[in-house]
């Protein structure tokens, strides 16, 4: 579905993403994954065509720079680190406008846009100014816009990129935009998203791609990738790895720097 070809990107006189090649199907949840400034943002950039690249990006076969706005607009949504949220525009008003580019009466854009605001808990900000709700809040509804821009079960599979989407998000919510989220992808849809959180990327990614200076040092299944060596040496930082108690996947545990102590 996304196939990505010797793909370079360079910001000033760096080399940010380095001759990276990978496939993508539908039906997967990828996190992306590695310290600060590793690339995962401008991978993310790059696929929303946002920055200038070398390489190839395909989607379903096609060269992204040949797909059209219109189309675009109904086969992929995107989650910005920091997405716009207009003064003046309320809850429901910003998650329906992700519908523009359906041929639907506004009372089906909002039936989409509720399902999603319900499915997120957010029904009860439907009417509230988005200057008004907290950051996790705001964080949430942004999710549930995206989700409403890809509803869409008659067609093709869509693709969704998230740059940190639980990163303002408690707990509960974590998991509840994720469960949303994976089950979304496993319907048949393409995510990928940022995450820092190594324990919830072992939860819900069906394969987790590690970037590291630019190149992919790993991609595969959490239980594969997400060993203590290559984390401990990728993060600097000592890591333990262990058994989930009740679950099939792996926990992650750090320790302090001990030169720090
Ligand atoms: N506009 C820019 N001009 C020059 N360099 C940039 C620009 N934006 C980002 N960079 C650099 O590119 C590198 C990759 O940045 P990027 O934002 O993709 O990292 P990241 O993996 O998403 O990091 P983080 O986890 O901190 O969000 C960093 O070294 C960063 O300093």
């Amino acid at each position: 579905m996304l196939n990505l070809h010797q793909l370079s990107v360079k910001r000033g006189h760096n080399t940010v993403i380095n001759n990276i090649s990978a496939h993508f199907i539908p039906g997967q949840f990828i996190a992306l994954l590695g310290e600060n400034g590793a690339g995962k943002s401008t991978l993310l950039s790059a696929l929303c065509l946002d920055i200038p690249f070398q390489g190839e990006i395909q989607l379903f076969e096609q060269p992204l720079a040949q797909w059209s706005a219109e189309r675009l607009a109904l086969q992929r949504a995107v989650l910005p680190q920091q997405p716009i949220s207009p003064a003046g525009l309320t809850v429901e008003e910003l998650v329906c406008l992700s519908r523009f580019g359906y041929q639907e009466s506004h009372e089906t854009s909002v039936r989409i846009a509720s399902h999603w605001l319900s499915a997120l808990k957010l029904h009860e900000f439907a009417k509230r100014d988005l200057s008004q709700l907290s950051g996790g809040q705001l964080q949430r509804c942004h999710i549930a816009r995206c989700l409403t821009q890809l509803d869409n079960s008659f067609a093709t599979p869509k693709l969704l990129l998230l740059d940190e989407p639980t990163a303002a998000l408690d707990v509960h919510q974590q998991h509840r935009c994720l469960q949303q989220i994976k089950a979304f992808a496993n319907a048949g849809n393409l995510v990928l998203a940022v995450l820092h959180d190594l324990n919830l990327a072992a939860l819900y990614a069906d394969q987790v791609l590690l970037l590291d200076q630019g190149h992919i040092s790993a991609l595969g299944k959490p239980a594969q990738v997400l060993a203590e060596q290559p984390l401990t040496a990728l993060y600097q930082t000592r890591m333990h790895v262990c058994q989930h108690p009740r679950l099939a996947c792996p926990m992650i545990f750090s320790e302090p720097h001990t030169e720090l102590l």
